[in-house]
């Protein structure tokens, strides 16, 4: 169990701050409900109470985007690596904030003798232009810690990932380390998992169609329920008339995407069980009880870090 904390449903994916002129002081770390650190968003000051009575006269708009709270999850969660760690590195547009603050921390020898064992080859040629180190999984002797996104993380820290396609290597990865840092903004909490898009299944490409009738009867007769072979445009400048064709995973297989009308309901350990079941089915996109902490960059300016209990 974790502390209970708020868990909306999705916001809005920007926000505008009204600054005053001089800009309010940044806030000093402060305790939060959930018993860890505060910061502040480093990319725009924090509007207190005063400012705001003020920026009612002269009012200056800041958006700060979702991009922007990404990156300061990101680097919230760089601060928890040492040097010497080998690190699990993660894959997405979040993830890649934390190869790129890496990286500098390695220029800059703030950190040295990080190791990286990426979790896709995307992630794998990232960290390479990043110029971080890294090795196979299973060269390393051990990963002290991983950094990685997510597409929802549920009041208990279970999380959706592989809406990128990344899932089955991060699992690997993620699974046999000490620590799974998560690293998200807010918009990523969710009440349920699978409330704002799909579940994502890797599945064998022989077969495929036979393996999304037997995950269908999984779920057989629960409304809204629909599966689905996720495909591609395979030339982005095709036209409509081109046929779609299958993603395509980094380990040569298919996804199956599941969708539930308000999210999944019952006992995920025994969904997990019953679709790993499924000859044809490689691993899903529920990481239960796998997330050690997330970071969460807060539009209101804090960065809260949730830990499993
Ligand atoms: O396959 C993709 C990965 O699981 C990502 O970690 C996940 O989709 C979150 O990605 P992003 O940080 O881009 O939202």
């Amino acid at each position: 169990m974790v502390s209970s904390a708020p868990f909306p449903p999705p916001p809005p994916r920007a926000r505008v701050f009204l600054l005053h002129n001089p800009p309010p002081p940044i806030p000093s770390p402060r305790p939060t409900t959930m018993g860890s650190a505060a910061s502040p968003l480093d990319a725009a000051p924090v509007v207190t109470p005063s400012a705001k009575a003020a920026a009612v006269t002269v009012a200056v708009a800041v958006t700060v985007t979702q991009e922007e709270l990404k990156r300061v999850a990101a680097h919230r969660a760089v601060e928890m690596v040492e040097s010497g760690m080998t690190l699990g590195l993660g894959t997405g547009s979040t993830a890649a904030h934390a190869l790129d603050r890496l990286g500098e921390l390695l220029r800059r020898e703030e950190l040295r003798g990080v190791a990286g064992v990426p979790t896709s080859l995307k992630t794998e040629a990232h960290a390479a232009r990043a110029g971080i180190p890294m090795l196979q999984l299973g060269e390393a002797p051990g990963i002290h810690l991983s950094i990685d996104g997510a597409d929802e993380v549920d009041p208990e820290l279970n999380l959706v990932k592989g809406r990128g396609g990344s899932l089955l290597r991060e699992k690997m990865i993620e699974g046999a380390g000490e620590r799974f840092v998560v690293i998200v903004d807010e918009s990523k909490l969710v009440p349920r998992l699978g409330c704002t898009g799909a579940i994502p299944v890797e599945v064998v490409p022989f077969g495929c169609l036979h393996t999304l009738g037997l995950i269908r009867k999984v779920f057989d007769g629960l409304p809204g329920f629909r599966a689905r072979l996720r495909t591609v445009v395979p030339n982005p400048k095709a036209s409509a008339d081109d046929q779609e064709v299958p993603f395509v995973t980094d380990n040569g297989n298919y996804i199956v995407e599941m969708f539930f009308d308000d999210g999944i309901r019952g006992d995920l350990r025994e969904i997990s069980d019953r679709l790993l079941h499924i000859t044809g089915v490689i691993e899903h996109g529920m990481f239960l009880g796998m997330a050690t902490e997330v970071v969460v960059a807060k539009k209101d300016g804090t960065v809260v870090v949730l830990h499993k209990k």
